[in-house]
């Protein structure tokens, strides 16, 4: 198989059995003996093309008559991919792209598609100015939606809510794959030696400005190479996550519940924060994450993380009033962390925001429940989506007089943050988008 079938492969996996693109692409590329340079090119190929898959219809529209509904799914991929290797990746030759797609159909089409797809993507490549973007000015979500690639009724909201500067920054940062950042585990190293780790490594890294133990990698080897990585020197965690127990401020010797745990990010850097002293509940509904936990646990050397599997909106029923301090990382839209996954903007739906924070409130209150008086209750989320986090807060404080919101953005342990509940945005901050709140039991 070459690289273009093999992305193919991946390709309908995901468009025809709502494969996750990662992990379709992990899985076939391990199927094959691949050199480097082709694992880039088929990686690139397939994020590319499931990333931008509604602008790639909308430019195949300007060269057929008939409507795509009726092209067969797999030959429609491979018009997706050529289209985008003609349009977006400049270092393929058109001829090339062409050549490889009449290929491919022959393999899986017949003689009536082997002639469109020639016939369209030569004409795509023989007349590309057809293809003209809506005008900014005239109708900037669509404008946007299709230039940048996201669902329009994403970018309208953002329009709405931020502006049409803003929300084409925003657009823009999610096409661009973030840095991976590391969180030192200080039981067993600095920063400052971890660093000196990673560069003997090959890993190119610097210290994050957001936290004490973070740290942001530009380059670096396979991450199952690092063998600072199986000794438990660091975990892989974003620098917003980061923040979040910071924001909770656990102590040795406490008693902390992680409302929705797994894989255990968050309830790890709390057990870190405790240097190991107390107690960290983790609990999830997947019984399957739990072993995920349990192992992050396990390679960072730390013993006081119980993991159990519950339904956090029952959670008060079994820990009433006995938590110092109970987290509530909620499942949410993820809309701040698009940038991450290729086909996530493509799974997302309005729905989203009429269904969750139902859920998201059902858990707050029950977690709630858990936590003693004076103790901290902490909200976060990775999405930027008001109605999963400014509102479910306010409302849980409506309804909840027993609690009262302190200042989140005081509790960052290096930057400023003036925010009383903090939105961090990838365009503004740099880092994935979260919301962290922070309340305490007052009554
Ligand atoms: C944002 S993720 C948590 C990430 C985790 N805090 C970390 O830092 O690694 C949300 C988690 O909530 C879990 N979840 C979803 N519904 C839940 C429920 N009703 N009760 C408990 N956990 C739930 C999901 O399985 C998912 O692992």
């Amino acid at each position: 198989m070459d690289a273009r079938e093999i992305a193919l492969k991946i390709i309908n996996d995901v468009t025809s059995n709502h494969a996750y693109a990662n992990i379709a692409l992990v899985r076939e590329l391990n199927r094959h003996k691949i050199s480097d340079q082709d694992r880039r090119f088929i990686t690139e190929l397939v994020y590319g093309t499931i990333k931008a898959g509604e602008t790639l219809d909308w430019m195949i529209g300007h060269y057929v008559t008939r409507s795509l509904n009726k092209v067969a799914p797999v030959i429609l991929n491979i018009l997706r991919m050529g289209m985008y290797q003609i349009f977006f990746l400049s270092k393929v030759p058109v001829s090339a792209a062409c050549n490889q797609a009449v290929e491919l159909t022959k393999k899986y089409g017949h003689t009536g598609t082997v002639k469109f797809v020639n016939a369209v993507l030569r004409n795509a490549g023989r007349g590309p100015e057809k293809v003209i973007y809506p005008d900014r000015e005239k109708d900037i979500v669509k404008f946007l939606a299709l230039k940048y690639f996201h669902p329009q009724w994403m970018v309208g909201r953002w329009v709405k809510r931020l502006g049409a500067d803003a929300a084409e920054e925003l657009c823009q940062i999610n096409n661009v794959t973030p840095a991976l950042s590391l969180r030192t585990n200080t039981l067993k190293n600095t920063r400052e030696e971890l660093l000196d780790v990673l560069n003997q490594e090959g890993v190119s890294a610097e210290a994050s400005v957001w936290t004490p133990e973070g740290i942001v990698c530009h380059s670096y080897p396979a991450l199952s190479t690092l063998k600072s990585l199986r000794d438990g020197l660091f975990q892989i965690q974003d620098e917003s996550s980061m923040l979040v127990a910071h924001v909770l401020a656990p102590k040795p010797g406490e008693f902390i519940i992680d409302a929705c745990g797994a894989p255990g990010g968050k309830s790890t850097h709390i057990a870190t924060l405790m240097e190991n002293k107390g107690r960290v509940l983790s609990t999830d509904v997947y019984e399957h994450k739990l072993v995920l936990t349990k192992e992050n646990a396990q390679r960072l050397g730390l013993t006081i993380i119980d993991v159990q599997s519950l339904d956090a909106t029952t959670l008060g029923d079994h820990y009433t009033r006995q938590a110092d301090k109970v987290l509530v990382d909620a499942p949410c839209s993820g809309l701040g962390v698009l940038r991450r996954k290729a086909d996530s903007r493509w799974r997302k739906t309005e729905d989203m925001f009429k269904e969750l924070p139902i859920l998201q409130m059902a858990i707050l209150k029950s977690a709630a429940e858990c936590v003693k008086l004076g103790g901290t209750l902490v909200y976060s989320t990775c999405t930027t989506e008001p109605e999963e986090n400014q509102e479910v807060v306010d409302n849980f404080l409506k309804e909840n007089p027993d609690f009262a919101l302190q200042h989140a953005g005081e509790m960052f342990p290096v930057t400023e943050n003036k925010a009383e509940m903090v939105q961090l945005w990838p365009h503004i901050d740099h880092v994935d988008g979260f919301f962290i709140s922070r309340l305490v039991r007052v009554k």
